[in-house]
């Protein structure tokens, strides 16, 4: 499946009994016509209420404890056939509400935002989190961009930059995703401000690299704007695959997605060719 071009594989493993591992994850990416951004491997329920566990895992075979165009498929494929037009599912970073809102849409409730250093993580104190000092040497010369950090379940560093050609996302994303100020690694994004409801965001993913379009930087990029007073609490983020409407409630505190999923094609997995390949 897809989420505006963010490449998904959904692998349902419900009754089965089986999990996948990271190294199975890389196998799996291998597969022919199986490359994906990112790996969401459904279970059995572990908390009554839910409607399927979630492993995710990027194509480098680490794990992410959110996806927000990846939980959209999820919501297709688990509402396929049945009347439901509601579900929540579980990943390692809490329960996420999934709602139908149109014949391929959903919107899926992402969490609330995590904004203190600790949670996001980062490596120091940071005393604002809008304004964080990221260090580095490129081309022989100390640099220092600031960016605003954010967790959606999943760490994220919102650049704003002059302009586009003041950070080139394709050179400086692998610097930043492994930068020491981020232990747990970082998806990095380039946003840029076109109104107070309208945002443009391109996107390196922790694991995965440049993707077409990343859901939870999305919200991150929405909640980084609102926090600087820049963007209304529901805007159009615009990514290279296509647009979300993301909405961060003044009431709850919650971070809302809305946007389609495209079914690609389907195929039927021999567990024991990937253990061959994983080792
Ligand atoms: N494509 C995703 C984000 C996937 C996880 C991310 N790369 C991470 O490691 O945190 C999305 O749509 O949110």
């Amino acid at each position: 499946m897809n989420g505006l071009g963010n490449e998904i594989v959904v692998l349902d493993l419900r009754g089965s009994g089986l999990a996948v591992s990271g190294s199975q994850a890389r196998a799996i990416w291998r597969g022919e016509g199986l490359a994906f951004d990112q790996l969401m491997a459904l279970q059995e329920p572990r908390s009554p209420g839910t409607a399927a566990f979630v492993t995710i895992f990027n194509n480098d075979g680490s794990e992410a404890g959110a996806c927000g165009n990846g939980t959209r498929c999820v919501a297709w494929t688990l509402m396929r056939g049945a009347p439901d037009e509601e579900l929540v599912v579980e990943t390692i970073a809490g329960q996420l509400r999934c709602r139908r809102t149109g014949e391929s849409a959903f919107a899926v409730e992402m969490g609330r935002p995590r904004l203190a250093w600790r949670e996001i993580p980062l490596a120091e104190p940071v005393a604002d989190t809008r304004n964080v000092e990221v260090c580095f040497e490129l081309d022989g010369a100390s640099r220092t961009l600031r960016a605003s950090a954010v967790s959606m379940g999943n760490p994220h560093a919102i650049f704003f930059p002059r302009g586009p050609d003041d950070f080139d996302l394709a050179r400086l994303g692998p610097i930043l995703e492994r930068h020491p100020m981020f232990p747990e690694r970082a998806n990095i994004s380039r946003a840029e401000i076109l109104s107070r409801t309208h945002i443009r965001l391109d996107v390196w993913e922790r694991g995965a690299g440049l993707t077409r379009a990343c859901g939870s930087a999305a919200c991150a990029a929405l909640v980084a704007a609102v926090r600087d007073g820049r963007c209304d609490r529901r805007a159009i983020v615009s990514l290279p695959g296509g647009d979300l409407e993301i909405e961060w409630r003044g009431g709850d505190d919650m971070v809302v997605m809305t946007g389609p999923v495209e079914f690609e094609f389907e195929t039927r997995l021999d567990p024991a060719l990937f253990e061959e390949r994983a080792a």
